[in-house]
């Protein structure tokens, strides 16, 4: 493994920043709206103050980090620069980068993807990144290699947080087996050959109907906050407790900023609730 931050498997690392720092992920989610009420100016200059925040807010505190990529994405070059400072900010800090990204394109194409997010020469490779199955699953498999390769992970979409998802990931492919389902199967299949390599996306917002049993990787659970769900839901949604469960929060920690110290009490009190209510 060529990476200068480690040199340990994705699981390893992921498993050992869970141990000591708890399972919460925190959202980077530089909204519009958040700028604005940060007093901050809705260009490239406010979003690096904004991450800036963050990172000065959330590294000590929690294991992982998840910046969404489309709310840097969308100030073009400067954005994609804020968004390289960011992760390298919180890599160098020992805070594990989730990059939000999700991509997801034929095999060729993916290998650039892969590239990008995970690869040893990009500015904005992280410690894992998401990713959309719904080109198929085996079109991954340029980004699960060179995440192997890497050191790094995974987070394949299964059961997703918002209403709309249900109609195309419960339907079924085969024999009353959903979409998402074999989504899960696959990645079980998968981590067979390196566990935790790839982890899954299930949303934290209601019943996701999967049957988890045979997948023991890392499960990325957004929705805790500004989406409904709360850290009690946690325990009856994913009722398994040795699932390595991240459940994620955004605006609903962002929104105590702009102070950085209103902003670690907001992430420390969801971190630490997370914890009680799955411990
Ligand atoms: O992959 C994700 O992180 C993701 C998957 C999903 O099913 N639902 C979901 O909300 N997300 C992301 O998680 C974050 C949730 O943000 P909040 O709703 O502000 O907590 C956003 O960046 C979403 O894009």
């Amino acid at each position: 493994m060529t990476d200068r931050h480690h040199d340990q498997a994705w699981g390893a690392r992921l498993r050992a920043a869970v141990e000591h720092r708890g399972r919460l992920c925190v959202g980077i989610d530089p909204h519009p709206g958040l700028l604005e009420a940060w007093n901050l100016p809705v260009d490239a200059e406010g979003l690096e103050a904004f991450a800036e925040i963050c990172v000065e807010a959330f590294v000590g505190e929690v294991a992982v980090v998840k910046p969404q990529v489309a709310f840097f994405e969308a100030y073009g070059s400067a954005g994609y620069a804020v968004l390289e400072r960011t992760i390298c900010v919180l890599r160098e800090a020992g805070t594990l980068v989730v990059a939000d990204a999700k991509r997801g394109d034929i095999g060729s194409t993916m290998a650039a993807y892969a590239q990008s997010w995970l690869g040893p020469d990009s500015a904005l490779s992280s410690d894992a990144v998401t990713v959309s199955p719904y080109l198929g699953f085996g079109a991954l498999e340029p980004a699960l290699s060179l995440a192997a390769e890497q050191g790094r992970g995974l987070f394949v979409l299964a059961r997703t947080s918002n209403p709309e998802g249900g109609e195309l990931q419960g339907a079924d492919v085969a024999g009353g087996v959903s979409v998402a389902q074999s989504v899960v199967n696959a990645a079980a299949e998968r981590n067979a050959a390196e566990s935790d390599l790839v982890g899954l996306v299930v949303g934290a917002t209601r019943g996701h109907g999967l049957n988890l049993s045979d997948f023991s990787g890392p499960i990325l659970a957004p929705g805790l906050g500004a989406q409904g769900a709360t850290a009690r839901d946690l325990a009856d949604i994913f009722p398994d407790s040795r699932k390595l469960l991240l459940p994620n929060s955004s605006r609903g920690i962002l929104r105590e900023g702009p102070s950085v110290t209103a902003l670690r009490a907001a992430a420390v009190k969801v971190r630490d609730e997370v914890e009680s209510a799955l411990s």
